[in-house]
């Protein structure tokens, strides 16, 4: 469930009708309700409820939105990032440092030293050379660097293989099979606090199976662990939950995931970390739309839209799905096509598909675009990034605005030897 609902006929995001947002700020643009964004939060946290000692650290990259990470500040959670950027993001959202756990695959020194810096609470390390610099650099300031060791269990996520991080062949984690003696490497160095281990095995799942074989491993792992005198006190379990982008989706929800949880980990004695992206964002946000042209096409006629593959990402990438709806919609239904200005075939937000009757001038909106939409928005095709509108109740507030691609256009990006 969320707050976009249809009042006397027409689309609202919670009070607000979405043509007023339409018609103030123009098309396109991300309209995220807090009130969806509050009941995910929560809703997480309290399927975690039997599980004792959780932290949750909001998946920064779904969702970068300043405003939306000070929501989500403000319901208690700290954040996972992984770049420098997205780490002064989270300070600048006052999520305190030891909520942020630092992931990824290429942490550069600076990026590390920032982290230092900060006093951040986790490093998830994802090499034990890395673990060796992070280690220099603690020592250089007198302090011992708070790390775990990312592993990779070798399990199929069964998702997209393109948002897949838990097979041998991803480049992420190290092999579990070599955990225990890189451990026994790092764990020794003076600048480092090596104190658990780390595992995400991909995003958008749709069945708990494989995070509990996952889990499980990690389990193993920390025995064998303890078992060699080192001290375990914490394990981050990573995030990777799906969502319904279909009616007919039926993804696990938070309180069965928290329930498996709570059965795997019981007797592990560690504080566990969890870094939510999708589950928290994707269904509080749409990408809010106008009709350009109903252009006739060969099988189906061409539904064009003022928003495309630059703004949301995910089709073009991933085939993903995304509902398409009007703002009014008149009960009648058509097939069509649903594709974006943008000079590639493969700016096509859906084929053949059974949608609302729209015609040129109607809004409409992409459904469940708030995690992984406006973050991966570029500017190809010399469009504008797209804005940013956040919903509270009877009022909005534009939280990031629409930066023309002009803007970063000057003279001085042409050498002197063309002039
Ligand atoms: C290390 C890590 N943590 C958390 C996430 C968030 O995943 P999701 O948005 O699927 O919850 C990701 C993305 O896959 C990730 O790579
Ligand atoms: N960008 C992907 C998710 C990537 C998850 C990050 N490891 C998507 O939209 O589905």
């Amino acid at each position: 469930m969320d707050h976009f609902t249809l009042i006397d006929g027409e689309l609202h995001a919670e009070n607000v009708p979405l043509a007023r947002i339409a018609a103030d700020v123009g098309t396109p643009v991300y309209v995220y309700s807090t009130a969806t964004f509050q009941r995910h939060a929560r809703a997480f946290r309290e399927g975690l409820a039997g599980v004792p000692r959780a932290r949750i650290a909001f998946a920064i990259k779904a969702n970068p939105n300043l405003a939306v990470l000070r929501l989500l500040a403000n319901e208690g959670f700290g954040a996972d990032v992984v770049s420098g950027g997205e780490l002064a993001r989270a300070l600048a959202a006052g999520m305190p440092p030891e909520g942020i756990v630092f992931s990824g695959v290429g942490k550069t020194r600076a990026e590390l030293d920032q982290g230092l810096n900060a006093g951040i609470g986790q490093f998830n390390l994802e090499l034990e050379e890395e673990g060796v610099v992070l280690s220099e650099l603690a020592v250089a300031r007198n302090i011992r660097a708070p790390a775990t060791l990312r592993v990779n269990p070798d399990v199929d996520a069964g998702t997209h293989e393109k948002i897949s991080t838990g097979r041998a062949e991803n480049k992420f984690g190290l092999p579990i099979s070599e955990a225990r003696a890189i451990f026994d490497r790092l764990a020794p160095l003076q600048g480092l606090n090596l104190r658990g281990v780390a595992v995400h095995i991909g995003s958008q799942l749709q069945s708990l199976e494989p995070l509990e074989r996952a889990y499980t491993r990690v389990g193993e792992l920390v025995a064998e662990l303890r078992a060699a005198g080192h001290s375990i006190t914490h394990v981050d379990l990573g995030g990777g939950l799906g969502v319904p982008y279909r009616t007919t989706d039926t993804p696990p929800s938070p309180a069965e995931f928290g329930e498996m949880v709570a059965r795997v980990t019981r007797g592990w004695d560690v504080e566990l970390m969890f870094e939510p992206g999708r589950v928290i964002a994707a269904n509080a946000g749409v990408l809010l739309t106008q009709v350009l042209w109903v252009k006739p096409g060969v099988t189906h006629p061409y539904v064009i839209v003022d928003s495309a593959m630059n703004d949301l990402a995910r089709v073009a990438l991933y085939d993903a799905y995304h509902d398409f709806v009007a703002v009014k919609p008149s009960g009648e239904t058509m097939t069509a096509n649903v594709a974006g200005p943008v000079c590639e075939s493969s700016d096509v937000f859906a084929k053949g598909r059974e949608i609302d009757v729209v015609k040129s001038g109607d809004l409409a909106v992409l459904r469940s675009a708030g995690a992984y939409g406006a973050t991966m928005a570029s500017t190809y095709n010399s469009r504008p990034l797209v804005p940013e509108v956040l919903v509270s109740g009877d009022t909005y507030a534009v939280v990031a605005g629409r930066i023309a691609a002009e803007t970063i256009m000057a003279e001085e990006h042409v050498p002197d030897w063309l002039k």
